[in-house]
């Protein structure tokens, strides 16, 4: 018998292929959205609290020699007070319950709160997927407090009967992978302008540490596909991000965004092409039309030129947005009106 007939005593020893699908919960703010950036290396997670309720939406892939990583999406989990909060409640607990992995969010600069324990709680009642602590934003604390919040992970989860898998504590600054970073130029999110390399190591830890947790399997989806959603959602949570940012206290739930039209502009050189896309901005209430478009409209302005570098980065194209603020009244409480923003 040759040596070439037969594997190598290494080659037996390799690893199986996995893939799976995980999803990040905790709190708003916790830095879910972040570490899926971070994770993904381009910005396909939206740093905002968007509600939607199409099940396993992809965030981002994670695509390794070893395994690929599908991260799924869920909307917040909150003590419902409309349809649409039951609806979402619906959604995020079947998506804990079908997903390979579930990371759960605490941040290492706030002690656990009501909040964290609601969310822990509803874990609890999902046995079979496993759970990973994740304590986020290690940077914004010294190594004391820390350890006292990885402690405290600890607890909760055998006070409330979680086994926790893993608690891994995370810092997602720097993380972003440097060439996707230049790619995206001004579109860069403050989180990942920490410059040096400190979070990528420990980001990449994380998924070292989820990875076994999935199942043996082949790749789910081709090589170099970040997300599945399709653009124009994609766009429409950039736009609503950004018209989130600063007033998410006044109207957290309250902004939906539908991309009308996105389509390149005619008669444009072949070197400098332009897509126009015609968004809506919809609100609840003509009371919050101020709040959106702001003194002499600067708000919206910025929020025109905030997404507007986003989506280009995203579409890798000079972008002309055209934005229109309009009132769908109580759009959260009404069936008909949810069905036609998507939900
Ligand atoms: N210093 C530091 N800041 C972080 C880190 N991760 C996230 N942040 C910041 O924390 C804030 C919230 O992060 P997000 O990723 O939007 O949090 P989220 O959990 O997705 O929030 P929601 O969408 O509201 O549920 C943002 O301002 C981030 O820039 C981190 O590792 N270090």
């Amino acid at each position: 018998m040759t040596a070439g007939t037969s594997p190598s005593p290494t080659e037996q020893r390799e690893t199986p292929h996995r893939s799976g699908f995980a999803c990040f919960v905790g709190r708003p703010n916790a830095g879910k959205s972040t570490l899926t950036n971070a994770l993904v290396g381009t910005k396909v997670a939206i740093t905002s609290n968007r509600p939607q309720t199409t099940r396993h939406t992809v965030r981002g892939i994670v695509h390794r020699p070893d395994a690929q990583l599908v991260l799924v999406d869920t909307p917040g989990l909150h003590k419902p007070r409309t349809l649409l909060g039951e609806r979402l409640n619906d959604v995020v607990r079947t998506t804990w319950a079908e997903v390979d992995v579930i990371g759960f969010c605490l941040p290492a600069d706030q002690k656990l709160g009501p909040g964290d324990r609601y969310i822990a709680t509803e874990l609890a009642g999902i046995k079979k997927t496993p759970k990973v602590a994740i304590v986020t934003k290690t940077d914004l604390v010294e190594p004391e407090q820390l350890a006292q919040q990885l402690i405290a992970v600890d607890r909760l989860g055998k006070e409330l009967g979680i086994e926790w898998a893993e608690i891994v504590p995370v810092s997602a600054v720097g993380a972003e992978k440097p060439e996707k970073a230049e790619k995206r130029g001004a579109g860069r999110s403050p989180s990942a302008e920490g410059g040096g390399g400190r979070g990528a190591g420990q980001v990449d830890l994380l998924a070292d540490l989820l990875v076994p947790l999935l199942p043996e399997g082949p790749a789910l989806y081709p090589e170099g596909d970040l997300t599945d959603e399709p653009e124009q959602v994609m766009v429409a949570e950039l736009i609503r991000e950004a018209a989130l940012e600063g007033v998410r206290d006044e109207l957290p739930h309250s902004i939906a965004v539908v991309v009308e039209e996105m389509l390149p502009r005619e008669d444009r050189p072949a070197d400098r092409p332009l897509l126009d896309i015609h968004a809506n901005l919809y609100i609840e209430r003509p009371s919050q039309k101020g709040i959106v478009i702001g003194p002499k409209g600067r708000r919206l302005k910025d929020v025109g030129t905030k997404s507007r570098k986003h989506i280009e980065a995203l579409l890798g194209t000079p972008v002309f947005l055209d934005l229109h603020v309009k009132v769908a009244k109580d759009w959260q409480r009404d069936p008909k009106q949810l069905r036609k923003l998507g939900f």
